[in-house]
């Protein structure tokens, strides 16, 4: 059976429903196991292959993501429980690339009850998440998280019903992350493979390894060394990081995403706007680059809903230059996260050239060009 558990002296759960003003589908907790001294984390489960089973313990590619609860999740790690008192929260199941605009901001959301709001229960969550868009969560929560208790997300590339699966510990690593008090004050953090990265910088870089999730130029934060996070530097926050909070915000608005490529004309564009976008974001060629005939039609939407330029390359910089004044540069963000702040900013109620003073102003510090607003 997948993820039995491991050893056995694994305290019995007991499942309930009773954090306050939460929607949770269930919540579990090791009452038994409670020691006064630990810190109080919960884990947040939401799918993913790190929840994910196969008939075969050498299948990598064929098997059911989000098939696993939290409650095993868990179970098969009961050193957790030697770092921290754990509650566990279903908030869904499922593979991460089925994750809707709605899951983000449901989440951020739940995150910031448990960590931020006056007697929040938690010191730490960690989030338990596929893969493919882990990133994408990762990023949403650090720009709207409103304290600086730290978040982990964690995910694996091994089912847990593979051989050297990768989930357990990549869990362990998280939670011992999110404990350790100089955790605090970084932002969100991305946590597998005994890595520790910013969310704003960490992506998966590689479809099928471990060692998948690096932030290329930045670098890691730290590492995990027998089970000790340890961090290269003291804590400090991202370059340009902002924080918005979206607790009065009940919906995400649909903002479309669109690559570079020879041959990409971009004319798609009015069927997304006819869709109901309010927002597009273009993951350019290079530094961000748009066709000739690309921009005809960027040009031809950019009066009704903001438009704003990443680069598919996602890493480097896109910044604001001569050629296109009317698209807004993402700066240092990588398409995906680009989309993610370009929905906060639209849900908050800016409009265009605000949006572009929140992209383009942090990039002032370092290089100089004059922000002209072409709205
Ligand atoms: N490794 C993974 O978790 C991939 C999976 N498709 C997911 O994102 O849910």
């Amino acid at each position: 059976a997948p993820l039995a558990p491991a050893a056995a002296s694994v305290p019995a759960l007991v499942e309930r429903n009773n954090w306050k003003g939460s929607d949770v589908q269930f919540n579990i907790t090791f009452e038994s196991a409670r020691k006064a001294h630990l810190p109080k984390t919960l884990i947040m489960a939401t799918g993913g292959t790190i929840a994910g089973s196969s008939e075969s313990n050498t299948d990598s590619t064929g098997y059911t993501a989000g098939t696993v609860g939290v409650a095993a999740l868990v179970q098969a790690v009961p050193e957790l429980l030697n770092v921290s008192n754990i509650d566990g929260m279903q908030v869904i199941n499922t593979g991460s690339e089925s994750l809707s605009d709605a899951f983000a901001l449901h989440i951020s959301k739940l995150a910031n009850k448990a960590l931020c709001a006056q007697d929040a229960p938690y010191d730490a969550v960690v989030i338990t998440h596929g893969t493919d868009t882990l990133e994408e969560t990762a990023y949403f929560i650090d720009a709207t998280l409103q304290c600086d208790k730290p978040v982990v997300v964690v995910g694996a590339m091994r089912p847990s019903t593979a051989i050297s699966a990768d989930g357990p510990n990549n869990l362990l690593q998280a939670v011992t992350t999110a404990v350790t008090p100089s955790s605090v004050g970084r932002g969100t953090l991305i946590v597998l493979n005994d890595r520790i990265g910013a969310a704003i910088y960490t992506e998966k870089t590689h479809a099928n390894t471990v060692d998948t999730f690096r932030a290329e130029e930045p670098g890691y934060l730290g590492m995990l060394l027998s089970d000790k996070a340890f961090y290269y530097q003291p804590a400090t926050q991202p370059t340009f990081k902002k924080v918005y909070d979206v607790s009065q915000v009940e919906a995400l608005p649909r903002v479309d995403l669109f690559m570079g490529y020879q041959g990409a004309n971009l004319e798609l564009l009015n069927a997304s706007l006819a869709l109901g976008a309010k927002g597009v974001v273009i993951a350019g060629t290079g530094s961000g680059s748009i066709s000739d005939i690309g921009l005809e039609h960027v040009n031809e939407i950019v009066s009704k809903v903001p438009v704003v330029r990443s680069t598919k390359i996602n890493n480097g910089f896109v910044v604001p230059g001569a050629y296109y004044p009317t698209v807004i540069s993402s700066g240092v963000l990588n398409p995906v996260k680009t989309r993610r702040l370009l929905q906060i900013l639209l849900a908050l109620g800016k409009n265009a050239s605000e949006i572009r003073t929140e992209f383009e102003e942090p990039l002032k510090s370092f290089i100089n060009f004059n922000i002209t607003s072409a709205y």
